[in-house]
């Protein structure tokens, strides 16, 4: 049941103090879902970690997948065999991305992270291009961003890409060369990493997170290891997300290598991140200004002049389009599942109506 030792015990899964819990809160057991699996949830209680199902009400078709429980979520639960998941609590951030496929679904990687760590290898992993997709999903999130470059030591000119770094991010983003190996090296991550902060690392598989992961736990490994279940599918497959707590009083959510990152719509691309583009288009002749071929246009004139770089561009118009197919496919999905919540209205229908097309 909930009591204050309950709670205070969850301190070492993250919970934060400024969670707001329900009237009835004392009927139940407090805990972090650490692991989502295809058919249930591992959560800790700050003691251990076990199995638990959803109640019946997350299951609904109806329910979008971001109302369902996710890996970083505090939650309620009733006793039994198993245990329900009762309250989802109020998220304070969500790092989310639209699923790959034809199907536009929204899908939770994260929920209640502080920090978005953003791992770029300099081994031939770093994509200007990729990190301006996660950057445009992170800030949709409320979770702040961190980029860090991994393989630091296998690179000669770290100046050289802080330059080409700097050029596609915000100046207000934090970019931390490490050597993920090296327990040393990584130790400018702690701050991210403090009692009751929690955060995710994302990034290509073999970038290195596992090993970055496992030189942070440090020689209290074994230790902590319990919040994390085995992976029997081998080292270096991290084949479902999982959260970890660590010796520095933090968690960390280990996610597996994604290879897609479609917006979800969400996004909005004017909130500083292209504010080098944006600041050309207000010295355009004409305010609605598409930079094609109109007279007048600033941005044209510097890609011509090569003050505006041709590919991060292009990469900016590619994320606009695509933040405006996924915003009317969110409108539609929630158009959809509105309707679906009230069912008396196809049935108040008369039946020529109702039968008439598809
Ligand atoms: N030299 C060097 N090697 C690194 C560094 N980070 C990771 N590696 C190596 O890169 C390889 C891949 O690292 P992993 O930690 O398994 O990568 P991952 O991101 O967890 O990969 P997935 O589990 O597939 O998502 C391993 O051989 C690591 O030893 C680094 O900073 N420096
Ligand atoms: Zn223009």
């Amino acid at each position: 049941m909930l009591t204050p030792e309950t709670l205070a015990r969850l301190a070492i899964v993250g919970w934060s103090d400024a969670i707001n819990l329900p009237d009835d809160a004392a009927d139940y057991l407090p805990a972090r879902v650490i692991i989502q699996h295809r058919n249930g949830y591992v959560v800790h209680d700050g003691e251990n970690e076990f199995t638990v199902q959803p109640a019946p009400r997350f299951l609904k078709r109806s329910l979008d997948p971001t109302e369902r429980p996710a890996v970083g979520d505090f939650v309620l639960l009733k006793p039994g065999k198993p245990p329900l998941i009762e309250v989802l609590l109020p998220r304070h951030a969500t790092l989310s991305r639209a699923a790959a496929g034809e199907r536009y679904q929204r899908q939770l990687i994260a929920t209640n992270v502080d920090s978005v760590l953003v791992l770029m290898g300099l081994d031939g992993d770093f994509n200007p291009r990729r990190l301006e997709r996660y950057l445009a999903l992170i800030q949709a999130s409320g979770a702040q961003c961190v980029v860090v470059l991994t393989k630091a030591d296998s690179h000669e000119d770290i100046d050289a890409v802080m330059t080409d770094v700097a050029e596609v991010l915000p100046p207000d983003i934090i970019v931390h060369p490490v050597n993920a190996k090296d327990a040393q090296s990584v130790a400018v991550l702690h701050r991210y990493l403090g009692p009751g902060r929690t955060a995710v690392v994302v990034g290509s598989s073999g970038v290195g997170k596992s090993t970055l992961t496992n030189t942070l736990l440090g020689v209290q490994r074994m230790a902590t290891n319990s919040v994390r279940q085995n992976d029997s599918r081998g080292r270096h497959t991290t084949t479902f997300r999982a959260l970890i707590a660590l010796p520095q009083g933090g968690c960390l959510i280990d996610t597996p290598g994604m290879r897609e990152l479609k917006l979800t719509g969400e996004e909005d691309l004017q909130a500083g991140q292209f504010a080098d583009i944006d600041s050309l288009a207000m010295q355009c002749r004409f305010g609605d200004c598409a930079h094609q071929s109109e007279p007048g246009c600033a941005v044209r004139a510097a890609l011509q002049s090569g003050e505006l770089d041709e590919e991060r561009f292009a990469s900016y118009q590619k994320l606009r389009d695509e933040l405006q197919t996924q915003a009317s496919n969110l409108e539609a999905q929630l158009k959809r599942k509105s309707e679906a919540k009230t069912p008396n209205k196809a049935l108040g229908k008369r039946p020529s109506e109702k039968y008439s097309g598809r």
